[in-house]
């Protein structure tokens, strides 16, 4: 073994960590310690946590990987060969999370390049070096045959578990971590699978890595390959020491007491004792330092190429968000091109056609982006785990939503939607009017969409967010001035019309289409102007613009507040 690699030793002491049970009416519980008093050393090898179900194996595991919410931690400290976890020490370690948190639509090979493009500093690797390692990691993880097949979505049959597992694994493995978590590696595998997972940890753990990880129930011939074992029950550690050594220590042991006790005054747990008491004594002066401030290996820009790059491959092989919302766009177009076929400038049937057309237009345009709540609810694992393994800033994140999610799948369609229902209705025959007309539409689109990222951003499940989203976008139909006259209504309710996406989209589509033209009946003539003014819409410059700047301005407000709640979203476990 190289000891200049040599993973660092994990201690911790008297560890107390607490959650507060949730009751259904009130917002906080009892307190409940879900970790009593553990305490133990885990160095270079493999070191297994084991327990029964809800003993605490995962909350070990996440505490001492510092991922779990350190309001918690009642007492007790964590030191990394003696000196206290920093965001940078865990950045430089990797955490396996149970759950395989992997982008469906691209290959194994494209998650590890995008892991290696993110993790690996440009400064010092180049694109052969960073190719180069991943075919390394396919190499070693037996994955060469899967290497170009997609991960698998459910829409797309892709690897197997136990590859996706390995990829999971590989995607940690990229900046060659001396220091490896994994939450419960093997479950949901077939013993053959799970054996072939630990084998791997087992040959990683032989190049001087120190892999720690929670375990259910391994056989035998995977349980032989632990260095050291770490039994827990109820929050308290029963054994901890040689896993080779385990069966003759509850062999010789008295059953007059209880298994946590008996360890408790055992020599093994005396002798931990001890020697963290030695560790605390001589890193006393390492460990009050502040917590450093991890920098990311790549720049803001970098991360934006690399992750936008990913959304765009996730759009095109996605045909549910891409094609689906184009082919959707077309035949609402031809739609409605066809209800509203050339609509005549006349006073009764063409206002009333126009009225009609325009306000199915935005709410088709408005409810039409539903879907958008999905976005943040659907990737919040994958988002959570990547961001706070240091792969890329919550900005880069939110910004590549924006950027090759956003605006590719909502403005592209919408003026192709414009385009068709325009000059199938007959509108205003004018550039400059198309131009207002799809304008409006998009902004009407976009502002909705954002308001659908806030709620997307805020909550976690999808039923939570049909309600949200359903609320204002109902409401802010009714305030739009068409349902009902808005003068007319109480003068406490009407301040809703302000922020009624329905209403700027209205006001500026009936302005553009009626302003300049003239309406005949079988006696009269009346212009468009003279309309507009009976229903108290402003036509002039300012009256049509004022409508696509409070568009904008609902929008940019939505979507400084969805990035708010995306910053807020909890990482801790
Ligand atoms: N955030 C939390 N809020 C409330 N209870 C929690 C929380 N985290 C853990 N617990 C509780 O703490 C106990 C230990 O949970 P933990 O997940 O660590 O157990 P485990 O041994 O890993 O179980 P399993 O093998 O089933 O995953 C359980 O009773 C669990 O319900």
């Amino acid at each position: 073994m190289n000891v200049k690699n040599m993973g660092p030793s994990v201690t911790f002491s008297n560890l107390h960590y607490c959650v507060q049970e949730r009751k259904l009416c009130r917002k906080h519980g009892p307190e409940k310690y879900i970790l009593k008093d553990v305490s133990g050393i885990m160095r270079p090898g493999m070191n297994a946590i084991m327990g029964p179900t809800g003993s605490g194996k995962t909350s070990l595991l996440d505490v001492i990987a510092g991922r779990k919410n350190p309001v918690g931690l009642k007492q007790g400290l964590v030191l990394v060969d003696g000196r206290a976890v920093t965001s940078e020490l865990r950045l430089s370690s990797a955490y396996v999370v149970q759950d395989d948190i992997l982008m469906g639509t691209l290959s194994v090979r494209e998650n590890l390049l995008f892991s290696a493009n993110l993790r690996l500093n440009p400064k010092y690797h180049s694109t052969e070096d960073k190719n180069s390692r991943v075919n390394e990691i396919i190499r070693d993880l037996g994955l060469t045959d899967c290497a170009d097949t997609k991960i698998g979505t459910e829409f797309l049959r892709g690897v197997s578990g136990g590859e996706r597992k390995r990829c999971s694994i590989g995607m940690e493995l990229i900046t060659s971590p001396s220091l490896l978590f994994l939450d419960e590696p093997t479950t949901g595998l077939d013993s053959n699978t799970a054996n072939c997972i630990i084998q791997l940890l087992h040959k990683l753990s032989r190049t001087g890595k120190t892999v720690i990880f929670s375990i259910h129930q391994p056989r035998y011939s995977i349980f032989r390959l632990f260095d050291h074992l770490t039994l827990m029950h109820k929050g308290e550690v029963v054994y901890a020491g040689a896993a080779a050594y385990t069966l003759d220590y509850f062999t010789n042991m008295a059953d007059n007491s209880s298994l946590a006790n008996t360890y408790r005054q055992s020599h093994l747990c005396q002798n931990v004792l001890q020697e963290l008491e030695h560790v605390s004594q001589s890193s006393a002066d390492k460990i009050k330092g502040p917590d450093e401030v991890a920098d990311y290996p790549t720049t803001f820009f970098y991360q934006l190429r690399v992750v936008c790059g990913r959304t765009v491959k996730n759009i095109l092989r996605n045909p549910q968000t891409s094609y689906a919302q184009l082919a959707l766009n077309i035949f609402f177009a031809v739609l409605v091109g066809l209800i509203y076929y050339q609509i005549p400038l006349t006073l009764v049937e063409g206002i009333q056609n126009r009225s009609g057309a325009f306000f199915f237009l935005i709410i088709n345009m408005v409810f039409g982006n539903l879907s958008a709540v999905e976005l943040f609810i659907n990737e919040r694992a994958i988002f959570v785990h990547e961001n706070s393994s240091g792969y890329y800033r919550t900005s880069v994140y939110f910004l590549s939503k924006i950027f090759a999610d956003l605006l590719p799948n909502r403005i592209i369609p919408i003026f192709l939607f414009s385009a068709i229902a325009y000059f199938m209705m007959g509108l205003k025959l004018t550039f400059e009017a198309f131009l207002c007309f799809a304008l409006t539409m998009s902004l009407v689109s976009l502002a909705g969409v954002s308001l659908a990222f806030l709620v997307s951003a805020s909550v976690s499940s999808f039923a939570m967010a049909n309600v949200l989203i359903a609320l204002p976008f109902v409401f802010m139909m009714v305030f739009g001035g068409y349902l009902v006259n808005l003068n007319s209504m109480l003068s406490w309710l009407s301040w809703v019309k302000w922020i009624s996406i329905f209403r700027y989209g209205l006001n500026a589509v009936f302005i553009n289409e009626l302003s300049g033209q003239v309406f005949q009946s079988d006696t009269t003539t009346v212009p468009g102007e003279q309309l507009l003014e009976i229903q108290g819409i402003d036509y002039s410059v300012w009256g049509f613009w004022q409508n696509p700047v409070a568009l904008l301005g609902i929008m940019l407000v939505c979507m400084a507040l969805s990035y708010v709640q995306l910053r807020r979203i909890n990482r801790w476990k």
